[in-house]
């Protein structure tokens, strides 16, 4: 057995709660969002781990929520490392829309197929392919290698940025991935092997509601 590597989407952001397609715009978490942010803190408190060293991206929904995971874990002074490759997916043209204006327009199944497919990308957007493009290598370069050494580290991140590290972590096929939804503020706490597979994987809370 190696390090911990914890998982974790940032709570309910303002653009969550007004149903538009965000990527990479930058609104803050909502009061639902600080609670589950603070409640995943909370989570990990009780879990009793105490970690290493921190990452997550560009945005300040994951900032701010990686702060208040921080502040309720007792480290909040933590070294922590923000880049903009664990952004959320770029929805390009998408960004802003809403999403039910949006299935109005192109209907249910190409919305659902943007949102979470593999390899389709949004117009002018990512795909979860493209987003993993940029997020794995950044995982395998940064933050495997301290895992690795027997390092506890936190990832603050984004739905999608998310999914496309999960869909490998979790070996998920492309039809797999389609149905993975990850929770707001639920964290998931793996222990990685020394080949850097998975031993075991374990979510601190309820991912049933996400969608
Ligand atoms: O709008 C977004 O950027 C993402 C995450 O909130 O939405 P979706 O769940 O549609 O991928």
């Amino acid at each position: 057995m190696s390090g911990t590597l914890v998982l974790v989407r940032h709570g309910q952001s303002d653009w969550n709660l007004k149903n538009l397609f965000t990527g990479w715009k930058d609104p803050d978490l909502t009061e639902l969002g600080i609670q589950e942010a603070n409640a995943g803190g909370a989570a990990l408190a009780e879990y009793g781990i105490k970690f290493d060293v921190a990452y997550t991206s560009a945005l300040v929904r994951a900032q701010h929520t990686l702060k208040l995971i921080l502040d309720k874990v007792g480290q909040p002074d933590l070294p922590t490392i923000r880049d903009q490759a664990l952004n959320e997916r770029d929805y390009g043209d998408l960004s802003g829309l809403n999403k039910d204006d949006a299935r109005a327009k192109w209907g249910e199944e190409q919305v659902h197929i943007w949102r979470r497919s593999y390899d389709v990308p949004p117009p002018g957007g990512e795909s979860l392919r493209d987003t993993g493009a940029r997020v794995w290598p950044y995982y395998l370069t940064e933050i495997l290698p301290r895992v690795l050494r027997g390092e506890k580290v936190l990832v603050a991140a984004h739905g999608n940025s998310l999914r496309s590290l999960v869909m490998v972590l979790d070996k998920l096929s492309k039809e797999g991935v389609l149905a993975l939804n990850l929770a707001t503020g639920v964290p998931m706490v793996y222990k990685l092997n020394v080949d850097s597979t998975v031993a075991s994987k374990e979510v601190l809370g309820d991912m049933s509601g996400a969608h």
